[in-house]
């Protein structure tokens, strides 16, 4: 049995329209612009990688996603409807975890549907099938503090899974882990992704990680952040390690590192290499 086939939501769907978006942060005399006038079509279903220098509105952007900041002017649409306030379809995974260390790795995932009021012996069934699509059968009665970061993390897209999430909004998830740990949890984060096919924002420093990702990269400007390129990724799915040594990733790889260190450097952009292909 599939186990997320019990997972998905009925009518998945994700589509977020973002148009004409400001965020002013701070107060006062120090308030500014941490996003400038962004629009952004996300199709149900799409994994979409920002990539950006630090500080440039990012995680800001996401947090606007996740309904924990008030645009101060401009829209967001997911499923045609106005955006206001957080809600469990659109699930948050941070680099940090966020689990109960009171509680059980099952108690975890299932903390989503106690709070629906779902009864005991139902919400560790299905927790356990989520369990299961992340690898972690058998550790069901582990605190998190007997797992590994990457395990922790596994956990962590586990609980967000449970709400059955239209939307993950993934905000460098894996920035705190090895490289090897950071590789097969690309690989997991795919293969469950492709299973579900909820729709996927997530930010990364790391310009393999979101080449090896995404569908479509998004690359923002320096504070305030506005997006200054869209690179769409026609690398065929499901992706093996073996793309990351490809002529067309180094390329890309290439072009993506150009483009930022430009960006940080503050040079033309006319000095990019010409990306053919790509849209
Ligand atoms: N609550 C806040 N009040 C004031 N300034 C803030 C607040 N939150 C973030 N900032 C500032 O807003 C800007 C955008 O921050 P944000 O965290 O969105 O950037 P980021 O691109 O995610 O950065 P990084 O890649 O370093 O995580 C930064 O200059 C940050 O210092």
């Amino acid at each position: 049995m599939n186990p997320v086939a019990n997972h998905s939501s009925p009518g998945v769907q994700g589509h977020i329209e973002i148009k004409n978006l400001y965020i002013r942060l701070g107060s006062g005399e120090h308030a500014f612009e941490a996003v400038q006038n962004m629009s952004i079509s996300i199709k149900p279903g799409e994994f979409i990688c920002l990539l950006g220098p630090s500080g440039c509105g990012k995680s800001t952007l996401l947090g606007a996603l996740a309904g924990h900041l008030q645009a101060s002017s401009g829209s967001i649409h997911v499923d045609a409807l106005p955006l206001n306030g957080p809600h469990p379809e659109r699930g948050l995974v941070f680099q940090q975890h966020t689990l109960f260390p009171w509680k059980t790795v099952i108690d975890n995932v299932a903390f989503g549907l106690k709070m629906k009021g779902i009864l005991r012996a139902e919400r560790h069934k299905r927790a356990a099938e989520l369990l299961e699509l992340v690898g972690l059968a058998g550790f069901e009665q582990h605190y998190p503090f007997q797992l590994s970061g990457g395990m922790q993390q596994r956990v962590e897209i586990a609980r967000v899974l449970i709400n059955h999430p239209k939307v993950m909004l993934m905000d460098e998830p894996f920035g705190a882990l090895d490289a090897q740990t950071r590789m097969m949890m690309q690989q997991l984060l795919l293969d469950v992704w492709e299973s579900i096919k909820t729709t996927i924002v997530f930010i990364t420093h790391d310009i393999d990680e979101a080449l090896f990702l995404a569908d479509r990269i998004l690359v923002m400007s320096p504070r305030p952040g506005r997006i200054i390129e869209q690179t769409v990724l026609e690398f065929v799915r499901p992706r093996k390690p073996e793309l990351l040594t490809s002529d067309r990733f180094i390329q890309l790889k290439r072009h993506c590192l150009e483009l930022l260190h430009t960006q940080s450097a503050d040079f033309p952009l006319q000095r990019l290499t010409p990306l053919g292909a790509i849209s």
